[in-house]
């Protein structure tokens, strides 16, 4: 029997005086929202104004969590799903956030999460195909630079692939870069932008410091250019090893898929100039064979709206970014052979 708890954080009158004063209804799904990651970024969705209606699954724990989140004082609906109710979760979903699968431990890469996590993805995706697939999916399960192709194929396959409404999550390196650089350069993190391209993975991270005016004005010597660049590209790396065996970053990733949900919500319903750096089906190394890169990403109504060029590198820069496609090409044709495959 499907195990369905449904927790209506408000009354009904509430939550209907709340929706004739939304410009739309925007229902979000959380895939793994149990975990490490799902359990904040669902508190942080409940408390984002617009969402209207939250949908938490796992294969287990969500009614649990939907059952504490549900009692947050916002006006979204929040409705937890047991392993059996898949379905039933993504039903009229417009936005799908994925962040279910195995984190690292000390001595892992990314890579090593492939063996598990390629196929928890690649089922969620046929779900999403099945049961919204019409939907915006962000994909946060390690390695990204893999898991985001087999979405696509797995879309593809299904017939329903739409490269405008699939994202890698890469905010939490643009969110490292800018804390990073801050710290360095005495600003304040939140008005220190740094544009992170590439991927999500060692050296497939490329922060571009020298775009940054607070990374032009701080005037880093090489040495320090060269220890902020790996302290971004390792930030992940740090925090695994500090936790020691119990996971990766989850409370950071759950702030930085949240802040990305919102410029999404935000561009569906119509703000414009909406632009952030995230891993998308791009154009801009399909040359070199590189069907995925992230850059930075104008959000419209319909997802991906404008892909931006790079712009002007450094020298350095431009070494980065040399360094990262060759692996980055290696990431992207796993994931293509894992689906082909399967
Ligand atoms: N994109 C990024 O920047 C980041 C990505 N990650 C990745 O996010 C993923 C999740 O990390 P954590 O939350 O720390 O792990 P976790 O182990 O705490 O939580 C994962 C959750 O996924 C659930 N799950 C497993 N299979 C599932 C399935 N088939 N359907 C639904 N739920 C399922 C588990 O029950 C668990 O609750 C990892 O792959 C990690 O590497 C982590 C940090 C940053
Ligand atoms: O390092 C990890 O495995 C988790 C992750 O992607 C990050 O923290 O950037």
């Amino acid at each position: 029997m499907l195990s369905r708890v449904a927790l209506r954080s408000t009354s009904r009158l509430t939550t209907r005086a709340f929706s004739t004063t939304q410009a739309r209804h925007t229902k979000v799904a959380v895939l793994g929202a149990g975990g490490g990651i799902g359990q904040p970024l669902s508190l942080l969705l409940k408390s984002d104004p617009l969402v209207t209606s939250l949908s938490l699954y796992d294969i287990r724990g969500a009614p649990g969590v939907a059952a504490d989140v549900g009692h947050v004082d916002t006006g979204s609906e929040v409705v937890g799903y047991a392993a059996d109710g898949l379905d039933a979760a993504l039903d009229g979903v417009e936005v799908v956030v994925i962040p279910a699968g195995v984190p690292r431990k000390p001595g892992m890469t990314r890579d090593d999460l492939f063996k598990t996590n390629a196929s928890i993805v690649c089922d969620l995706a046929k779900a999403v195909a099945k049961n919204a697939p019409k939907a915006h999916i962000l994909v946060i399960s390690n390695p990204v630079n893999s898991t985001v192709p087999i979405v696509a194929r797995t879309l593809q396959q299904a017939g329903v692939y739409d490269p405008a409404k699939l994202f890698g999550i890469t905010t939490l390196d643009v969110v490292r870069a800018s804390r990073f650089l801050a710290g360095i350069a005495n600003t304040d993190p939140i008005k220190t932008s740094v544009t992170v391209v590439g991927g999500h993975s060692g050296v497939t991270i490329v922060p571009l410091i020298s775009q940054s005016p607070a990374g032009n004005a701080v005037k880093l010597g090489s040495e320090e250019w060269k220890a902020l660049v790996h302290r971004i590209q390792y930030g992940g790396d740090e925090v695994v090893k500090a936790k020691d065996g119990a996971g990766s970053a989850t409370l950071s990733m759950a702030y930085a898929a949240a802040k990305f949900a919102n410029k999404l919500l935000r561009a569906l319903k119509g703000e414009t100039g909406v632009v952030t750096p995230t891993f998308v089906e791009s154009p801009l190394f399909k040359k070199e064979g590189i069907d995925f890169f992230a850059s930075n990403v104008e959000l419209g109504p319909n997802g991906v709206a404008k892909i931006h060029e790079l712009g002007k590198l450094s020298p350095e820069e431009q070494e980065l970014v040399n360094a990262a496609l060759p692996e980055l090409k290696k990431n992207i044709e796993k994931g293509y052979e894992f689906v082909a495959s399967n």
